[in-house]
């Protein structure tokens, strides 16, 4: 385990800060995708620059994509991306891309492999061959595309695509993950009878992301049919070349906006979009439960803390569950969190991580069969252990603005989605009442 340790700044006083976030992770490596089947050049302005998107950028770009830096408007330069040529074969020995941890990397790139002439070798990072793979190997093998290893249901594993994938029904149980069911889709109008998906488990995880991935492939021209529960059916089409600008990462706000609850200070965001596909915008809603007030003044959204943290009951919070966790930590009363059994396959198993780092700073957090149960408890000085997890190590960040003598081990790993995370976070605590 590394073990670089970064003093999580503490603040006796109320923040009063204004922060601005970089573009979303899911909105960026999604814009990629399609950009790399599109039927001409597209522009992605203001996009994530972050591990995530690099990993992408870099996968994309195995496959015969070309993506150019071009200046921008704003401090990151935008993308311009010209798509994978018609034809385009590997060479001998196969093509090789690296999906480090990245879930939507691991995913929605393999699909895409399926519309390339020759293999392609998918491995990552240590924490990502743990990762549920098997739907989506299931997925292309059941559309006629052989996949090699990963018979487990883990990377590595070799797509060997013909150049042609002709679609039709296909069955998978995308139980623990909902980005098994937007990677199919994504490139799903490229197969020649398009694709009717199915999912057979239970319910699907996350589903805010997969009405992402429909709203997105409507807007560049895909026409996908949501209307039956568990069904999506895609018409095989072109993806229409685009002209973007990418929204700030909503989930990635939430350290922040918590960070006025955790000071029972306040947290403006500006430029909050009014229409969004982002899960984020349920900080809306979230927040508020903890006792917080939120308003959306003239675009820019202001959380102010109350005099104190209650405990919260909610389901499904998906990729926001560990800044929930964070506050539930230092909340009053009790809290359950539900509906986030998934989470034991993203970075790292979340729910055993978010316990054992709770607990280890004096906090009283179990494990459910789907989720967490929080109750008050003081918390005391110590060190918080991230798993090579952004959003661990972001739950630190906002327990140790409250308890004093918090150390986040390698807060490095922010880089995943959000670089200057560290900066970023110095620069809000710099901004206190008064200053
Ligand atoms: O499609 C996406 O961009 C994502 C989907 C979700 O995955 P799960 O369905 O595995 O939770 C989310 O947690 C992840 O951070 C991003
Ligand atoms: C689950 C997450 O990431 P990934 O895209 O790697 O699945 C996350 O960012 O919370």
């Amino acid at each position: 385990m590394t073990t670089a340790l970064w003093p999580a700044p503490f603040l006796a006083t109320p923040l009063d800060a204004t922060v601005t976030i970089p573009a979303s992770k899911s909105l960026t490596n999604r814009y990629l995708v399609l950009a790399a089947i599109a039927d001409g050049e597209s522009r992605l302005r203001a996009p994530l620059q972050s591990r995530d998107s690099d990993l992408m950028i870099g996968a994309l770009r195995v496959m015969g994509a070309s993506i150019t830096e071009v200046p921008g408007s704003g401090e990151v330069p935008d993308l311009v991306v010209t798509p994978i040529p018609a034809g385009f074969t590997a060479p001998e020995g196969g093509l090789a891309v690296d999906c480090g941890l990245a879930g939507t990397v691991m995913r929605f790139v393999p699909p895409l492999a399926s519309l390339v002439n020759g293999s392609v070798t998918f491995d990552g990072d240590p924490g990502a061959l743990v990762r549920p793979m098997a739907p989506i190997v299931a997925g292309l093998q059941g559309l006629g595309v052989p996949v090699v290893g990963g018979e487990n249901g883990f990377l590595p594993f070799t797509v060997q695509g013909s150049g042609q994938v002709a679609g039709g029904h296909v069955k998978i149980d995308a139980g623990s993950s909902s980005q098994f069911i937007s990677a199919l889709l994504l490139v799903a109008a490229r197969f020649s009878d398009g694709l009717h998906l199915e999912h057979t488990g239970d319910s699907v995880p996350s589903l805010d992301h997969i009405s992402m991935t429909v709203e997105i492939l409507r807007s560049v021209g895909v026409v996908v049919d949501d209307s039956t529960p568990k069904h999506w059916i895609v018409a095989p089409g072109t993806v229409a070349a685009f002209d973007v600008v990418l929204e700030q990462d909503l989930s990635n706000a939430g350290p922040f906006l918590a960070a006025a609850l955790a000071t029972r200070g306040t947290v403006r965001i500006p430029n909050w979009p009014t229409n969004t596909t982002q899960v984020g915008d349920k900080w809306r809603e979230i927040l508020p439960q903890f006792g917080a007030s939120v308003s959306l003044e003239a675009g820019t959204l202001i959380v102010t803390g109350g005099e104190e943290i209650r405990g919260v009951d909610l389901a499904d919070t998906s990729e926001l569950a560990p800044s929930v966790a964070a506050l539930c930590a230092l909340a009053s009363t009790p809290s359950r969190l539900s509906g986030i059994a998934h989470l034991r396959g993203h970075e790292t198993d979340r729910l055993a991580a978010l316990v054992a780092e709770i607990n280890a700073l004096g906090g009283d957090a179990e494990e459910t069969e789907d989720g967490l149960i929080i109750n008050p408890a003081p918390l005391h000085a110590g060190v918080f252990h991230s798993y090579h997890d952004h959003r661990m190590a972001t739950a630190g960040a906002i327990i140790g603005l409250a308890v004093s003598g918090v150390e986040v081990e390698n807060i490095a790993t922010t880089s995943k989605t959000m670089p200057n995370f560290p900066a970023m976070w110095a620069t809000m605590v710099s901004q206190t009442a008064g200053a």
